[in-house]
């Protein structure tokens, strides 16, 4: 699929702040907000907001009297419910506001980042194609941060900042949540209030309102929630589904979509993920806890690098998937969904902190150290960084000394790995006061010191799994290619093996199926041009933690004492086991086993049940059987060396 992604010259990437550092954070404040070419909305006109309030409050009513049947609830008690679902919804800019923000953030930034890297260019390049075509920037999510350097960098290009799909949470915060409003949040729910009639109706008006009569941009996550993994989630569709329904119905010519890949060297929320994915509840957002963690951060946060993918046409899009006959309306919202979060893993820039987590699984999984010499290290970030360019990624700006980069990246992660001689050490064996707040030890479902142990692991595997979207179809090729696999009576061939494990691995990676065979025929063909060493450590990769956590899983489901067991139950037993083997934490993460679990039902191999608030699943043991016996097969096939206890 390599026409998806784009081809990049990583030194093309401008660091943004180097020029900002020496200029005065007030004149930027208050510096002309001349947004040119989105001054005029995609009707051509250019409406005052009064003029804007009365359409939308006009077409919302059109909605109403479209969706409420006669007879039902009478229409004067929709219109008004649906009139407050809109005045609690709706964002009200406010330039004040936003510069404010902006003369905070650009502080915050200046002293706690070194480099902000974007593809100038392509920005510049961007903007003067927008013209009167609405446009929709979708970033990654990965950290709060995601949505203020995107207002920030818009801001700084002279951009309209863009309107964004919020969740209630942030509203509810005292005087942030009129902030976030006046700097273009519009709050949505999420789960069973979602779901209403009326909503939804004001929902769509106000999203075709945005798109039609707004000169900004839209912005929305399509995650729907920031990544604990730091790997890719399963796309949402509702935001999707209205935007798609806009062009459908002909309320606009067209609309461009712009997928925005963003990478960290140090992830803000890293540690409060590392606890969530572990069972520590998400702490509440406040406005005083926010002031607290700004209080709280740490000196320094290395580089960040956002990528801006090649904007396309959903116009195009569209009468492409309609020539190949898949023209539903939910076939085209899935299929563009999965394209999208394909665009934003294969741009993102890796950067080199990614590659040295890589070789520290390498080492603890290989040779079982925790502790490397730096020139050793810097000879297999030398390898590996060569490995992950073929396989399709871009690495940070080239032309630097990466000695330096390292030992700079290290410094920003010496809470699980510092550098001491020369020589570098994976913090295994934490103090627990420095892992987490005591209070919060009650939460656990495990024992503390299995925990303590897990930390640092799944940490460090926030790191590694970025990259982890350009290697792992080959990565199925290199543990498949000499195991014969026999599913449902069938000898699979390599391509029906790899389709298998693409399918019960579905939700942990996020795959695209729409290029499932090309993904195959490229997989192969990269498969053929890396050498032994390579493939090695591509095995670790994923039979460590990925395969082993899947094989675990699955040998409590036919262990179960009953076909029918509850969700809670499978998780107490997993973690049991966890502990009983000693085998990798990433069995302990409700998201794995979640995932694992999804895989199996839209395959049809468990069925999924809810009865009053629990959630249940029916076991088919015989196929899962076969399953565990697929993966002790691949465990086992020239991989005992994996077996290990990371
Ligand atoms: C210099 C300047 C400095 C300034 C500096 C500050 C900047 C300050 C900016 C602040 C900015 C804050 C930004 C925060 C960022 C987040 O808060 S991200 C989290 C919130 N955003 C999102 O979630 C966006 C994406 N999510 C969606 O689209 C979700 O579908 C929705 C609409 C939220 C609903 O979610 P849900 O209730 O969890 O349900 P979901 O499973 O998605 O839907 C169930 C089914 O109903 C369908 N559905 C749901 N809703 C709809 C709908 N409305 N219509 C039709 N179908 C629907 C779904 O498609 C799905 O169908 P299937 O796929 O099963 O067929
Ligand atoms: O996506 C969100 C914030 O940006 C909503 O919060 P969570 O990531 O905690 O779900």
């Amino acid at each position: 699929m390599s026409d998806l992604m784009d081809c990049l010259d990583c030194n093309l990437f401008v660091n943004i702040l180097t020029s900002l550092k020496s200029k005065s954070d007030l004149k930027w404040t208050f510096k002309p907000l001349n947004t040119g070419q989105f001054s005029l909305n995609s009707q051509g006109k250019q409406l005052s907001n009064y003029e804007k309030k009365k359409i939308l409050e006009q077409n919302l009513k059109l909605t109403i009297l479209m969706v409420i049947p006669i007879n039902s609830i009478g229409l004067d008690y929709a219109t008004n419910k649906a009139m407050e679902i809109l005045e609690d919804l709706q964002s009200i800019k406010k330039n004040t506001t936003i510069r404010m923000m902006g003369f905070i953030l650009i502080k915050i930034l200046k002293s706690k980042l070194q480099g902000l890297y974007i593809n100038e260019q392509r920005l510049i390049m961007m903007k003067s194609n927008f013209n009167k075509t609405p446009v929709i920037f979708v970033p990654s999510h990965r950290s709060y941060q995601d949505f203020i350097l995107m207002a920030f960098i818009c801001f700084n290009y002279n951009i309209d900042i863009p309107y964004v799909a919020a969740a209630m949470d942030f509203k509810n915060m005292k005087i942030m949540g009129n902030v976030l409003k006046q700097c273009g949040a519009f709050f949505l729910h999420r789960g069973k209030n979602a779901q209403d009639i009326i909503y939804r109706s004001v929902l769509y008006t106000y999203v075709k309102h945005l798109i039609t009569y707004e000169s900004s941009p839209l912005q929305f996550f399509i995650e729907g929630t920031r990544s604990r993994s730091n790997k890719s989630i399963h796309p949402k569709l509702g935001i999707l589904k209205c935007i798609v329904n806009v062009l459908l119905k002909n309320e606009v010519q067209d609309i461009i979509f712009v997928p925005i890949s963003i990478n960290y060297d140090r992830i803000l929320e890293d540690k409060l993920f590392s606890y969530e994915l572990l069972g520590i509840p998400k702490p509440k957002e406040t406005t005083l806890g926010l002031i607290n963690s700004i209080k709280n951060m740490d000196d320094q946060y290395g580089n960040i690098y956002i990528n801006f993918a090649s904007p396309f046409s959903l116009q195009k899009y569209i009468k492409d998937i309609n020539a190949n006959g898949r023209n539903n309306e939910n076939n085209i919202t899935s299929a563009l969904a999965h394209e999208i979060v394909y665009r934003q893993q294969h741009n993102m820039i890796l950067s080199y902190f990614n590659i040295l987590s890589v070789a520290l699984i390498y080492n603890l999984s290989k040779n079982m150290t925790e502790a490397i010499h730096l020139d050793e290290i810097i000879n297999q970030i030398s390898w590996i960084s060569s490995l992950f360019k073929k396989c399709g990624a871009q690495i940070e700006v080239q032309d630097i000394d990466i000695t330096s980069r390292i030992i700079d990246t290290i410094q920003l992660h010496k809470h699980f790995v510092t550098l001491k001689d020369n020589i570098i050490h994976f913090q295994k064996n934490y103090s627990k006061h420095n892992i987490y707040p005591i209070e919060l030890s009650e939460n656990l479902n495990f024992k503390t010191e299995l925990f303590d142990n897990a930390f640092p692991l799944i940490l460090n595997q926030l790191y590694v799994n970025p990259s982890l979207h350009f290697i792992i179809n080959i990565a199925f090729i290199i543990i498949i290619s000499k195991c014969q696999i026999i599913w449902k009576n069938d000898i699979l061939d390599l391509e029906g093996k790899f389709f298998l494990l693409r399918r019960l691995f579905e939700y942990e990676f996020v795959f695209f199926h729409g290029c499932q065979k090309e993904d195959f025929k490229h997989s192969v063909s990269i498969y053929l041009h890396i050498n032994e060493k390579e493939k090695e450590l591509l095995r670790y990769l994923t039979i460590n933690p990925y395969v082993i956590c899947y094989r675990l899983i699955y040998s409590c489901l036919i262990n179960a004492p009953q076909k029918i067991i509850s969700e809670e139950f499978i998780y107490k037993s997993i973690h049991m086991k966890v502990e009983e083997l000693h085998s990798h934490p990433y069995g302990l993460i409700k998201d794995v086993i979640k995932s694992a679990l999804n895989g199996l039902h839209k395959m049809e191999i468990i069925k999924k049940y809810k009865k009053n608030d629990t959630i249940l699943y029916e076991i088919n043991r015989t196929i899962i059987m076969e399953l565990v016996q697929i993966f002790d097969n691949i465990i086992s096939n020239r991989n005992n060396l994996l077996k290990s206890n990371i």
